[in-house]
């Protein structure tokens, strides 16, 4: 069943002030913003933008049609949704941050939208990019038009790279589990200089209660996650409550850890996670959750560890992991490749990466990397 929050009402976010300091030392202080002032500003447009793309998506959810799908040539489905999700943070983005040149690297583009066979989707797009951006109100009547919507969304098309800023965004992350009514995210990050400078998770479905063991008694659902280097991990609801700091668990014997992976099978070699988990002695049944709600959940300690193996051939994009790897990373939390190395983002649209994600707390990382060494050499000398 759906799970979908009522109000619309966005996040307050305060912009940094300075206290009363001589102006001297105010100016100084703006040229060269401190460690905990950097990418205030970002953060908070990035906080806007993933909100109001949120509640985008929670309308569509609820509207959601069969005719709202459409296939890709790598056959994924893209729902409108989708579609305006993208529009909605490219748009935020640029009206925000309108001082610097927007480089901005996202899964979709307007391809499909301008064929004929596009012309209905597009202006079922462009109406409700426009209904989410006038029920905020902050950006006056001035309507898109279907072009300035297929615009907005090709401003995605940025390669990345390891120098400068590049925003990084899936504008729905999991767009199967949306379709089943199921978890999803909106995931964007920046990079600077090919690391990850901050990330802003939306996960509409997911309660803001734990949901440790697969249950929650709780009744308010959606979550809005950020993190930015060096200042810890924030989770709020995304009807704006005032954010908590969070962290990861602190569990150190892994027959008690709980572990994630990945909803749809073709995702991730589920056998591979049974055969980690073994060595490990976890207990528990591994929870299967859609999308980087994984993260999100992982950072607020629901579960302690994330396995994700691809299956042969398949090539990661750096917009399914760069928002949610820093929301664990600035809980406390580790995440690398399978070999323990940390995730490179700075190579462009891909992660450069031969085999698996894996994500933990310090004290299991050790234990949990052994295990994943032995059972992949198992895998590797059976086939
Ligand atoms: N074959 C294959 N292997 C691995 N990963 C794949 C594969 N196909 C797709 N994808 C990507 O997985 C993203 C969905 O995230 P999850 O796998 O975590 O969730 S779920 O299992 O789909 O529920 C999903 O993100 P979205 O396209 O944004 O939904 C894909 O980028
Ligand atoms: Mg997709
Ligand atoms: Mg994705
Ligand atoms: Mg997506």
């Amino acid at each position: 069943s759906f799970c979908c929050l009522s109000s619309s009402r966005l996040p307050k976010f305060a912009e940094p002030h300075l206290l009363s300091l001589p102006s001297s030392v105010a100016s100084r202080a703006l040229v060269v913003p401190s460690a905990s002032m950097q990418y205030d500003k970002e953060l908070a447009a990035a906080t806007k933008a993933v909100s109001l793309a949120a509640s985008l998506c929670q309308k569509s959810q609820k509207e959601l049609l069969r005719s709202d799908v459409h296939s890709k040539l790598d056959r994924t489905p893209v729902t409108v949704a989708d579609y305006g999700s993208q529009a909605i943070v490219s748009i935020v983005l640029e009206r925000e941050l309108s001082a610097e040149p927007l480089s901005l690297v996202a899964e979709e583009d307007s391809g499909d939208l301008r064929k004929d066979s596009g012309e209905d989707t597009l202006h079922r797009i462009t109406k409700l990019v426009n209904e989410t951006i006038e029920n905020d109100g902050s950006y006056g009547a001035s309507l898109l038009s279907p072009e300035d919507v297929c615009r907005a969304i090709d401003s995605g098309k940025s390669e990345g790279g390891s120098f400068g800023r590049h925003w990084v965004l899936d504008p729905i992350d999991g767009t199967k589990g949306f379709l089943r009514g199921d978890q999803y995210a909106v995931a964007l990050a920046l990079l600077d200089d090919g690391k990850v400078a901050l990330g802003v998770l939306a996960c509409p479905n997911l309660p803001l209660a734990s949901i440790a063991g697969n249950v929650t008694q709780e009744n308010v659902v959606g979550c809005l996650f950020y993190a930015k280097v060096g200042s810890g991990t924030f989770m709020q609801s995304l009807d704006g409550s005032s954010p908590v700091k969070v962290h990861v668990s602190d569990i150190g014997n892994s027959e008690d850890a709980s572990l994630f992976e990945s909803y749809e099978e073709a995702h991730s070699m589920q056998d591979l996670t049974s055969s980690i988990a073994r060595k490990l002695g976890v207990k528990a049944p591994p929870v299967r959750i859609d999308s980087q709600v994984k993260y999100g959940a992982l950072s607020r300690g629901d579960g302690a560890i994330y396995l994700r193996f691809p299956h042969k051939g398949y090539r990661e994009k750096i917009w399914d992991h760069a928002a949610g790897c820093i929301v664990v990373t600035e809980a406390g939390g580790v995440v690398t490749n399978a070999a323990g190395q940390p995730l490179d983002f700075s190579k462009g649209r891909y992660l450069d990466l031969d085999t698996g994600i894996i994500a933990t707390n310090q004290k299991l990382m050790p234990s949990l990397l052994k295990a994943v060494r032995e059972s992949l050499e198992e895998r590797s000398s059976s086939l």
